[in-house]
């Protein structure tokens, strides 16, 4: 089995999205990001923060928003119009979740469709499920290029994947439907999970749940793409981040992702390459 290194692909899809900033500046356009934090929630932080030191190290103008957890919808709604009115933002993030008692649903669909990076606004979500364009969520257009450097041709491929949330399950079904795999989208309460999974020869998991996907689930040859990010503490106490899938009983799989280092740096590489995209299309449309 070959481990799929997501570091060694986000450092180099940093550096070409660098170079197209540097293009950009070039010609007179700075790119912007702005990153709005609400609250503290502590993997958000650790999150943020590593979004807007690979902004700068990208030499992306970013503009930063940290706001208290008790902040008001309207506070937050208020923002986000004058950033989509800023001509110095391409893209506008908002970290999830959110605080409870503000509703994300309506906070995602008051960014300008052109500036949502993250791609949740419901005309970019129209967008990518009827393939004609849009900025696609970048956690599954990270596993697309993940998977797009062990496999040629998609056609045909059976494909599971495992959670059904806006932000994964769905959109890298799409993109996976629009490569024309055969997608089976499953979640924790399918019957007969493991015989489902058996059929494939691209999983994607993002159920998350630690450990759920077992090596005698996965069909030998398969490509496994772990998107589940959880920490879990053992007996003595000890923290580590564990993935959907058991990655040491993998060994007859082709190609899998691991966790750490795996799709998590592509989230953050495929910010990144959207805030030059939404900033290109700025500039021609
Ligand atoms: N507005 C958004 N919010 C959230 C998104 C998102 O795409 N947009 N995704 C996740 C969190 N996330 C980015 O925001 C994210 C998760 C994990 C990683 C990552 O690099 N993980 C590392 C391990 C990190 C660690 O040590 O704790 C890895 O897997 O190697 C990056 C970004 C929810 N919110």
């Amino acid at each position: 089995m070959t481990p799929i290194d997501g570091r060694a692909m986000a450092r180099a899809l940093c550096d070409r999205t660098a170079a197209d900033v540097a293009a950009l500046a070039a010609r007179g356009i700075r790119v912007g990001l702005a990153v709005i934090l609400v609250g503290d929630h502590p993997p958000s932080q650790v999150y943020v923060r590593r979004k807007i030191a690979e902004t700068a190290r990208a030499g992306i103008a970013s503009f930063e928003h940290r706001l208290p957890a008790d902040t008001g919808e309207a506070t937050l709604l208020a923002l986000i119009d004058a950033l989509n009115h800023d001509p110095a933002v391409h893209g506008i993030l908002v970290q999830l979740p959110l605080p409870e008692g503000i509703d994300a649903g309506r906070v995602l669909d008051a960014i300008a469709p052109g500036k949502d990076v993250d791609g949740f606004h419901p005309v970019n979500v129209g967008r990518l499920s009827t393939g004609t364009g849009g900025l696609v969520p970048c956690t599954p257009l990270g596993c697309m290029m993940l998977l797009d450097s062990v496999i040629d041709e998609y056609r045909g491929l059976a494909a599971v994947v495992i959670g059904k949330s806006n932000i994964v399950g769905k959109p890298v079904a799409m993109l996976l439907l629009e490569r024309e795999c055969t997608v089976t989208v499953t979640h924790i309460a399918t019957r007969g999970l493991p015989e489902i999974v058996r059929t494939a020869d691209i999983v994607v998991a993002a159920a998350g749940a630690p450990g759920l996907v077992r090596g005698d689930w996965v069909k030998p040859g398969a490509v496994v793409i772990d998107v589940g990010i959880t920490r879990v503490t053992d007996n003595e106490g000890r923290t580590r981040l564990m993935g959907d899938v058991a990655f040491d009983e993998l060994g007859h799989a082709r190609a899998a992702t691991p966790v750490p280092g795996g799709v998590g740096p592509m989230t953050i590489a495929c910010l990144l390459a959207n805030t030059v995209r939404a900033a290109r299309k700025a500039q021609h449309g």
